[in-house]
């Protein structure tokens, strides 16, 4: 089978001509991305996409590879920055499905290899915008020298190295706008913050820290489309009806929204409402609120909990009673009440989050869901904790479920492999967290004394859990010794007569 490329689609556009990917569009390149993940292809330039097909943004991206260890940028190169975007959902009870050959990356550069070649960006007129997305764990202010000649390590570093570029390449330059689409809360302030600290590390001017003040915008977002990306049980079925090989599919759900704070009007240059895209230019807060306490909290709640009862994706556990009961049970019991939000608005998002978390085509991995989860918990759930800091119950048992998910069987470098009913999976997360699991799995026995140990180090968790070791520890005895699934089930049952003594 032919591997998808612009030969691919011509010879596919031969045999029907109603497949209107651009290739042959020539157009200038108005934007750079910081990563190339599944999410950001299949959600921002996949909007970019809609744009060029009605003549409304008219531009391509620069894909530029985050790390040193990515894997993307070779791939996106052997196929000439073509790839498949799939969404598929449920909308007002009827199936929905549209595939399509995204055409909206123009290169991709490796700055461990080419640094300069990315450099020269900050030279181009064209360039107005700077989009990102490299993780949680990738919009992070890191102490590093200003190697000039290589790259730095971290997003904010090439960032800043760019900007400075920019700076010194012509006096007065205009700056960009920068559009980081990081989970992350108020991301553009952080990332600007970061950059300018950098700068003061870099003992770069006055005049430059002024120059990105005054000449550049940062904006803030919320993103929101779930993405699980690779099809891997049947990306052999998707070639087939495809007719090429395309190692870089990405499937997603059909919903999506955009929020963006910008200080500056956008939609002339951007403009998605236009395109008929869900985009608000809007204050991000009051819809980050409700998106992230009522949809990645509960993913990352509920994954352990799903994982260690057998189950591999989302779908599967909305299909499971004892475990859907439980997804419901955080959702409409533990975090919904202490929303402030309008009743009816918060029920109505609770609501579609259960029919989003049910969307038949969509395959999202419990295990994938789980990288990084600590992370997650810092910037997720534990902002929706109760005043006293006590734990509701659900969470609480996914905390005991966490701790035997970051079981190390074989450790690596920055990640380990844990291992559940014979098959491996991948915890990455940050290293200090990862060594504090190897050292607490270590141990001869994992007792209620090293549980509250490990509760109470701030570097993992950022706060003292010390006072829930007794029930993490009840719920992580019987999670060992009944299972996960039975462990859940006694937890509702218990809750339910609990909530009917009240
Ligand atoms: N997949 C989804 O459903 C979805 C939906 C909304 C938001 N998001 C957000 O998007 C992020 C990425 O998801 P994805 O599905 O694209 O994952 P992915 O693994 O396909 O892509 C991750 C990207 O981040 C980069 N990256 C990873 N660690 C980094 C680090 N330490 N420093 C710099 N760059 C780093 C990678 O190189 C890659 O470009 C998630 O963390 C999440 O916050 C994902
Ligand atoms: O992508 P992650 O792993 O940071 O988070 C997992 C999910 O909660 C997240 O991807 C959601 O599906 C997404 O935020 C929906 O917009």
């Amino acid at each position: 089978m032919v591997r998808l490329n612009v030969e691919a689609v011509k010879n596919l556009q031969s045999i029907n001509p109603s497949n209107k990917t651009l290739i042959n569009k020539e157009l200038p390149e108005r934007a750079i991305q910081f990563g190339e993940g599944n999410f950001l292809r299949a959600y921002l330039n996949w909007m970019l996409e809609k744009m060029n097909q009605r003549n409304l943004f008219n531009g391509r991206t620069v894909a530029i590879q985050p790390t040193p260890h990515g894997k993307v940028v070779p791939k996106l190169q052997a196929q000439n920055h073509l790839y498949t975007t799939i969404l598929q959902g449920v909308e007002n009870g009827e199936e929905v499905q549209e595939v399509e050959v995204n055409s909206t990356i123009s290169r991709s550069i490796n700055p461990y290899e080419s640094w300069e070649e990315l450099l020269e960006l900050a030279e181009s007129d064209s360039i107005e915008f700077i989009f990102s997305n490299t993780t949680e764990a990738g919009l992070v202010y890191t102490k590093e020298e200003f190697p000039r000649t290589a790259s730095p390590l971290s997003y904010p570093g090439k960032l800043t190295a760019l900007l400075h570029r920019r700076f010194i390449h012509e006096e007065g330059a205009r700056g960009f706008t920068i559009i980081p689409c990081e989970l992350v809360e108020d991301n553009g302030d952080l990332l600007k913050s970061i950059v300018l600290r950098i700068a003061e590390d870099w003992s770069l001017s006055e005049d430059f820290k002024k120059w990105i003040e005054s000449h550049n915008t940062f904006c803030n977002t919320l993103v929101d489309r779930i993405v699980p990306g690779y099809p891997k049980e049947n990306a052999g079925e998707w070639e087939r009806k495809l007719g090429y090989e395309d190692v870089l599919m990405a499937v997603g759900e059909p919903f999506h929204l955009f929020v963006v704070e910008a200080d500056e009007p956008l939609e002339e240059r951007l403009p998605f409402q236009t395109a008929g895209l869900n985009v608000k230019w809007a204050e991000v807060k009051p819809y980050r609120d409700l998106k992230v306490s009522l949809l990645n909290a509960p993913h990352t709640l509920l994954f352990p909990v799903g994982f260690l009862a057998g189950l591999q994706t989302v779908k599967e556990v909305m299909g499971d009673e004892i475990i859907s009961s439980y997804v419901r049970n955080i959702l409409y019991n533990e975090i919904l009440p202490g929303l402030s939000f309008e009743k009816s608005e918060k029920q109505g998002f609770a609501d579609a989050v259960i029919e989003r978390f049910q969307n038949p085509f969509v395959k999202h991995r419990l295990a994938d869901l789980g990288l990084n989860a600590v992370q997650k918990w810092k910037s997720r759930v534990f902002p929706l904790l109760p005043k006293d800091g006590t734990i509701p119950e659900s969470m609480t048992l996914s905390i005991a479920s966490l701790l035997h998910y970051y079981r190390p069987n074989i450790v690596h470098d920055g990640y380990f492999m844990g291992l559940h009913e014979g098959s491996e999976y991948k915890v990455r997360d940050d290293q200090v967290v990862l060594d504090a699991f190897i050292d607490f799995w270590q141990k001869d026995e994992q007792g209620r004394e090293e549980i509250s140990r490990l509760l109470s180090d701030k570097r993992i968790w950022g706060r003292d859990l010390s006072m829930e070791a007794n029930n993490v520890h009840r719920y992580f005895l019987s999670i060992q010794n009944n299972g996960a699934k039975h462990t859940t089930e006694q937890m509702l049952k218990n809750n339910l007569a609990f909530e009917n003594q009240k």
